[in-house]
């Protein structure tokens, strides 16, 4: 009998935390036009002869300082889910994974499930909001491969899935364990975004950052707007967990370069907090399915020095989705549905 595809597709990351290897996929990502997006011959020149030579022996030292004996902690949980999802799905499906940069890579994945012959694909992007930079640019890749194909198979795709029920239970249960109450406020950091994508993204060409707090409540008007999609995460997860909105802080990190990225950033909500006298910071990372480097690194390392330089005391990862069996099940109903 023939199979149903399931494709998921991660970010991606290095092949190795070696200096040669953080260069090839920060070339390959960099070069996205959909995650820098600007015109072709500006962006090569930013990427290729300023960003690439000078942040790879920088970024290679971070990677360095996260890879474990299972490699890169993102492909590594990526790794699991896809195998627990196969297990959940059992033999009437074929399970493949792919990352949008360097390896497996998405043709790979697709040609697998070709000589797989199964009869339908489901594309499953690994970002629980969607962001033309992220989601947007797996699903563009996925259509441009297969539309060259001579059999183009029923094909769909799950663009987001931020309030994504056992998702939320997950991020609320893998906080009990460190007491948030116990906490002086509550972040919720997701990877940031130029300023410009998120306008870019608002079909009205009226709403996102043309109206006071826009996003900070999702509607049908901003629907597909990342920064409202991680917002209403957030408000999802607040609530499942009952901490009032004046405990917690939506914000956004790893802003590169130095045009205006979303809002709040988090480098500054940690100054004011820490200006406030708080000194201690639970923070969720809910625009990613598995840690990496964002989280293991720049949140639990960097911040964590940075507020304690401010006169915090301490900064808690709540750990991501990982290999939590309701995040297979909840990659099963997507797959399915
Ligand atoms: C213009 C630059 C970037 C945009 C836009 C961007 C969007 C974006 N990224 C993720 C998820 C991840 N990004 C990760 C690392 C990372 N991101 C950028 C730049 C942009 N991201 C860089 C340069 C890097 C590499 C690290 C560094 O040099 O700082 C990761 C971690 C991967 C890992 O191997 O651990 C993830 C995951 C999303 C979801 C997104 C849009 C919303
Ligand atoms: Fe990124
Ligand atoms: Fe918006």
């Amino acid at each position: 009998m023939a199979k149903k595809g399931v494709l998921l597709v991660n970010l991606g990351t290095p092949d190795s935390p070696e200096t040669k290897d953080v260069r090839k996929y920060l070339d390959q990502f960099l070069m996205d036009e959909r995650v820098i997006d600007i015109p072709k011959f500006n962006r090569t020149l930013l990427v290729k002869g300023i960003i690439v030579p000078f942040r790879s022996p920088k970024t290679s030292k971070l990677y360095k300082e996260i890879w474990g004996e299972n490699g890169s902690p993102l492909f590594h949980y990526s790794k699991i889910q896809a195998k627990l999802l196969q297990e959940k799905l059992g033999d009437e499906y074929h399970v493949e994974l792919a990352m949008r940069y360097q390896n497996p890579s998405i043709e790979s994945a697709l040609l697998k499930l070709k000589a797989g012959l199964v009869d339908s694909i489901k594309v499953i992007p690994l970002f629980p909001q969607y962001a033309s930079a992220s989601s947007g640019s797996v699903l563009q890749l996925v259509m441009e491969l297969v539309s060259k194909w001579q059999t183009i198979p029923p094909i769909s795709f799950v663009s987001s899935f931020h309030d994504n029920e056992q998702m939320i239970e997950i991020f609320a249960e893998n906080s009990a364990k460190y007491q948030p109450e116990t906490f002086d406020h509550i972040l919720f950091s997701f990877h940031g975004l130029p300023e410009r994508q998120l306008a870019k993204c608002d079909h009205t060409g009226n709403y996102c950052l043309k109206q006071k707090d826009c996003c900070h409540t999702y509607n049908d008007t901003n629907k597909f707007c990342y920064s409202a999609q991680g917002h209403h995460t957030a408000s999802l997860i607040a609530a499942k967990m009952g901490i009032a909105k004046e405990n917690y802080t939506v914000c956004f990190q790893s802003r590169l370069g130095k045009e205006p990225w979303v809002q709040p950033y988090t480098t500054d909500v940690l100054k004011k907090l820490a200006a406030e006298g708080k000194k201690r910071l639970l923070v969720f990372s809910p625009a990613f399915v598995a840690d990496c480097l964002e989280t293991l690194y720049e949140i639990t390392v960097e911040y964590h020095e940075e507020f304690k330089e401010l006169g915090g005391e301490h900064v808690q990862l709540v750990e991501s989705l990982n290999d939590h069996p309701k995040f297979v099940e909840a990659l099963a109903e997507m797959a399915v549905s």
